[in-house]
């Protein structure tokens, strides 16, 4: 559909008008839009994103913005009665602050809470607030859920989390595959370390997950699986950086990338890009969490950057 557009270098593309960008004070940036309290934007200091965001994400209500981090909540996907993946990514949050710390960090902080909508979907009250704190390589988020009513609820959730990684077209050699040349001349695939001892459930039968004999997971074909009781920290290792990636809260990860048939599904991502994220996602999706009336839930997942160079 979109075959005739090239894909756009990601430090190209214009991030939204509305968006709201804060720096810390090394330089690092994010930007951030209170349409689904949504993380669009993550540079490190260096000047790299580090987030996919589709170029034709749709900015308006009622869709969700493609890339960044969408907050799923309060159901994951299409587990349960709810539209997909829940209503926070496509509701209208809040800003509570957004600064500058005396630390050097920049700090953002959005809410939004139930509204006549939302208890005509899920009939409870609560506050949610997103939290992110970011400076030099890295950046830690927050989710936080609050039992405002005086009902208990139960919920699934995520941050949905899309990393910018180049990821090698579908059919192209690759490093370490019979058909490559020499390593030089071949890129290396996107791959995910920590998730070999993961019971997981994949949603892509017919294409069984490309775990090496090391336990690392290379994303080679299209990716949707979910791993329960995820260790708290994995990496994501590119051809040019290490990505240490922790999580709290949260007992579950998801690995998703579309490859090509899964992305000429979807009307807001170009043909092609498959090849420019990886989505890991902090996830609680096996255990619904049940959350008592006055209670506070928090999940959290942070990002750390770690040069090549230095990769342990
Ligand atoms: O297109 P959506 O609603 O943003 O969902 C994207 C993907 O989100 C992932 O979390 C799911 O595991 C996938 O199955 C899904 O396709």
């Amino acid at each position: 559909m979109h075959a005739s557009q090239s894909y756009p270098a990601h430090a190209e593309h214009p991030l939204h008008a509305d968006l709201i960008a804060l720096s810390s004070s090394d330089g690092a940036q994010i930007s951030v839009s209170l349409h689904g309290g949504h993380i669009c934007s993550w540079r490190t200091a260096d000047g790299i994103e580090r987030l996919f965001l589709s170029p034709l994400t749709k900015w308006d209500a009622p869709s969700a913005i493609r890339g960044g981090i969408p907050v799923v909540f309060p159901q994951f996907a299409g587990r349960g009665p709810l539209p997909k993946h829940g209503f926070a990514r496509t509701s209208q949050w809040t800003l509570i602050a957004s600064e500058l710390r005396a630390n050097g960090e920049g700090f953002v902080h959005m809410t939004m809470s139930d509204t006549a909508e939302t208890r005509s979907q899920f009939p409870f009250a609560f506050k949610l607030d997103l939290q992110a704190n970011f400076a030099g390589a890295s950046l830690s988020t927050a989710l936080l859920v609050t039992n405002t009513g005086e009902q208990s609820f139960d919920f699934t959730c995520a941050l949905h989390t899309y990393l910018a990684a180049e990821v090698p077209a579908a059919g192209t050699p690759v490093a370490g595959s019979p058909a490559a040349g020499s390593p030089a001349a071949v890129p290396s695939q996107p791959a995910i370390l920590g998730l070999s001892t993961c019971r997981y459930e994949n949603s892509i039968p017919a294409d069984p997950l490309n775990f090496d004999g090391n336990g690392t997971l290379h994303i080679t074909s299209e990716v949707d699986s979910i791993f329960f009781q995820a260790p708290a920290t994995v990496e994501l290792a590119t051809s040019n950086m290490v990505m240490q990636i922790q999580q709290g809260g949260f007992e579950d990860i998801v690995v998703w990338n579309p490859w090509v048939a899964g992305t000429e599904k979807i009307g807001d991502l170009m043909p092609d890009a498959y090849q420019h994220f990886v989505c890991v996602e902090a996830a609680t999706i096996e255990h619904p969490v049940t959350l008592a009336p006055g209670v506070q839930w928090r999940g959290h997942q942070e990002f750390l950057v770690k040069p090549i160079a230095h990769v342990d």
